[in-house]
């Protein structure tokens, strides 16, 4: 009985899906690296997803352990095409579909803050109108010593989500850099990991 049940705990397979909108690339790029993440923990498949495909894919998403949400902030909010897709799921709110999935998120803009904490709080909202667990970033801040710098993991200093900034002159090649993508890559593997523990307690329960 004990062996059965190690056995079905190891072999469960999580689905962690990434819902995103990016008018312009930079956005893609910290998605990228979230998927990056998340495909770093074993027996994790992962469902992709720009914001536009997703309003057509509720039912897939429904069969998530996990949905990490990425937006663009733009006018201090989420895009307004990822907007849209928030506001497809009042379908969900009202089935309860996604009840007690983990959620987390992610957003990029051109200012070092930019009101992208306003973002991650949308995002959380949606979260928990939804009924989901919301995962926090899990790193300290960087950049906030004399002997910081740019490079630090987290050098926005978020908590709520993985912040991205990418200069406003520069294209989705070169922004947003390194660190912020490690950041968001960061994310990615705490949210497939916490899904994964969260699932497997579900078997052993
Ligand atoms: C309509 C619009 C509004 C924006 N508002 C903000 C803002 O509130 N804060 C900020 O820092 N950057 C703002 N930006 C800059 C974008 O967030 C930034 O260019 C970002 O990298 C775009 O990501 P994307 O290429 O994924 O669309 C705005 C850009 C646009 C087009």
């Amino acid at each position: 009985m004990i062996a059965m049940l190690q056995r079905n705990i190891a072999k469960t397979v999580i689905r962690v899906a990434i819902v995103f909108h990016s008018g312009y690339g930079h956005t893609a790029r910290q998605a990228e690296a979230v998927r990056r993440g998340v495909e770093k923990v074993p027996d994790v498949s992962v469902l992709y997803l720009t914001s536009e495909e997703a309003k057509s894919r509720l039912d897939d998403l429904s069969g998530a352990d996990a949905i990490i949400f990425g937006a663009p902030t733009y006018m201090g909010s989420v895009s307004a095409p990822f907007k849209a897709f928030m506001e497809t799921t009042s379908s969900i709110f009202v089935s309860g579909a996604w009840r007690d999935k983990i959620a987390a998120g992610f957003t990029n803009s051109a200012s070092r803050s930019g009101d992208k904490l306003s973002t991650l709080m949308q995002l959380a909202v949606l979260a928990a109108q939804l009924g989901m667990h919301w995962v926090s970033l899990g790193l300290p801040p960087g950049n906030n010593l004399s002997t910081g710098s740019e490079a630090d993991l987290n050098r926005l200093g978020f908590f709520l989500g993985a912040g991205a900034q990418s200069n406003a002159d520069e294209g989705p090649d070169v922004a947003p850099p390194a660190s912020d993508l490690s950041t968001a890559e960061h994310l990615g593997e705490r949210v497939a990991m916490v899904a994964q523990q969260m699932a497997r307690g579900r078997v052993a329960a």
